[in-house]
């Protein structure tokens, strides 16, 4: 296979780049009034208006060829039917049959998967409803009123994004807490406040052998056993949620508490799986369904629409013109909705854990940039604090703003002002202000003209920095599982152009390795293996400064 940079079609974005950065959007713009309605599509209750892009028709024509080019078609439909696509792993990708509520058949080597997803469904929807209702109790009786999360990355940053951008949905009777770190005040903080006997644990692990996780799990259920007093107590206060029934069963929690799911659910990819349940449990089940609804919706469009006319196409594919044409390092996620404070964590993990990759799928070196750093804050916070390096700084940016319509909060004018900054912001980014501009502000202004000359380079915009704005009506459990979804599907696009496999995550390893190496030298007291120089005098000094 050759490499992707190797296409015509490749050459032909990069020679059309020449061209097009010498154009302003302010000059696309002027010279098309239509621009905005025909760069602007509807997907699964989700508008995305991507005309403020250094995009012309000629560029989505050349980047839909390049998508042509590498069958990205054709990868959809091999995701779609269960096709091992996750090749060092030889395991299906299919987060997509967690969500597929109109159930039909999905086949992984010959076997519909669907029944047992349904079936965990329902077992999580009974769950749900006995520790909502106040059917399961604690140990000593109580009802549960808090529970907590232990897992770390797709364990725990999906579920956590969820839960707090659906807070206007939440049961106030049953609060969700996450604690991820193996950093003791993770937990410590957490368990603060809880009262063991109103507590349920939730161990989320897909493997159920991560470090962090175990070693939160077992010193949670050692607060729990000592504050009632007997080990026969975790039954009532622990389940699990993994794919690995015997290590489950070897911590100690009967696997009639468990939740399972599957190795083709990827971690980054787990939350609309067993995973969801402290989602499920926060907001109820219904609302639950209506989450895996919305991402079907997305599924559907992303399965079936035109690429040109396909919203997580034309998303991955404007952002591989920045990345490989236009020398962008990042792509920054900007929600105007303070419930959406932890998307860019999510994504993050989602995006860079999929695409950091520097091997095609048979192990070639690239040749090219793959996935971008992704990063990001809530507006308007983001505004004063890093804002000014995306309208004047030397790097280019590419940002996705993201808001509703309706607030879930009708408190006096806060949304309208809210969404005026958004608004405010992409015009500015896409307009900026010419030097002349700027001068001619400042002398109306009264200021003396050596002083504005001075001043206006200063005030000066250049503008031309692309972006995408998203809106939904409200953010509602169903437009946010599509929206999770439209992320997910982009990063696949980009997957596929790149050649790489989105689906696995070697390059976390050899930390987890070496870690495992320097602990048992911390227990022993003395290193004993092969460090570089600074590394052993780092462990060493730990050391000895322990004594
Ligand atoms: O769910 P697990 O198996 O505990 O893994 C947690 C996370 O660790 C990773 O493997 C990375 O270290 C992620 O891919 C995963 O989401």
């Amino acid at each position: 296979m050759p490499l992707v940079n190797e296409l015509p079609q490749w050459q032909a974005l990069q020679q059309h780049w020449e061209t097009l950065r010498l154009q302003h959007l302010r000059a696309l713009f002027a010279a098309d009034p239509r621009r905005a309605e025909r760069m602007s599509i509807q997907a699964a209750g989700l508008y995305l208006d991507y005309s403020k892009n250094l995009i012309t028709p000629d560029t989505l024509d050349l980047l839909l060829a390049l998508a042509e080019a590498v069958d990205l078609r054709g990868w959809i439909e091999r995701m779609f039917q269960g096709e091992p696509i996750n090749n060092t792993e030889g395991r299906a990708v299919l987060h997509i049959a967690l969500r597929n509520r109109s159930n039909h058949p999905i086949l992984v080597e010959g076997c519909d998967v669907m029944p047992k997803v349904n079936r965990v469904l329902g077992q999580m929807e009974s769950f749900v409803n006995r520790v909502r209702s106040g059917d399961w109790r604690g140990y000593t009786g109580e009802r549960i009123t808090d529970v907590v999360n232990i897992g770390i990355g797709g364990s725990n940053l999906g579920p956590k994004m969820v839960c707090t951008a659906l807070t206007p949905y939440q049961s106030e009777a049953l609060r969700v807490h996450f604690v991820s770190n193996i950093d003791a005040a993770h937990l410590v903080e957490t368990l603060r406040h809880l009262d063991p006997a109103r507590t349920l644990f939730i161990v989320a692990s897909k493997t159920f052998t991560t470090q962090e996780t175990l070693t939160n799990a077992h010193s949670a259920r050692d607060w729990l056993v000592a504050a009632l007093g007997d080990p026969k107590a975790v039954a009532r206060h622990f389940v699990a949620v993994s794919t690995n029934a015997e290590r489950v069963a070897a911590f100690g929690i009967d696997t009639a508490n468990m939740f399972v799911f599957w190795d083709w659910v990827g971690g980054r990819y787990s939350l609309w799986s067993a995973i969801g349940l402290p989602i499920a449990l926060s907001v109820g089940f219904e609302r639950f369904s209506e989450l895996l609804a919305g991402a079907h919706a997305m599924d559907e469009h992303f399965r079936t629409a035109p690429l040109a006319e396909n919203m997580p196409v034309l998303m991955g594919l404007i952002g591989i013109w920045y990345i490989n044409f236009a020398g962008a390092r990042t792509q920054t996620v900007l929600p105007y909705d303070q419930s959406l404070r932890y998307l860019p964590a999510y994504l993050q993990q989602g995006d860079m854990e999929s695409n950091g990759k520097g091997v095609t799928r048979d192990g070639t070196p690239v040749a090219y940039s793959t996935g971008p750093v992704v990063w990001g804050e809530p507006g308007t916070d983001g505004q004063h604090a890093f804002y000014q390096l995306i309208h004047q700084g030397t790097q280019l940016i590419p940002a996705d703003f993201i808001g509703a319509i309706h607030s879930h909060y009708a408190l006096g004018d806060h949304h309208p002002k809210l969404m005026a900054n958004l608004f405010a912001q992409t015009e500015a980014l896409m307009r900026g202000r010419t030097y002349d501009e700027a001068l001619a502000e400042l002398l109306a202004s009264g200021m003396d003209e050596a002083h504005a000359r001075f001043l206006a380079p200063h005030r000066t915009f250049p503008g031309n920095r692309p972006t995408n704005t998203l809106l939904m009506e409200r953010l509602t459990p169903h437009t946010l599982g599509a929206l999770i979804a439209l992320y997910e599907h982009r990063i696949f696009t980009q997957g596929v152009i790149w050649g790489i496999n989105s689906f696995d995550q070697w390059g976390v390893e050899l930390g987890k390795q070496l870690a495992g190496v320097i602990l048992d030298e911390i227990r022993q007291g003395k290193t004993t293996a092969d460090h570089d120089p600074s590394t052993r005098l780092l462990v060493e000094r730990f050391i000895q400064q322990r004594r």
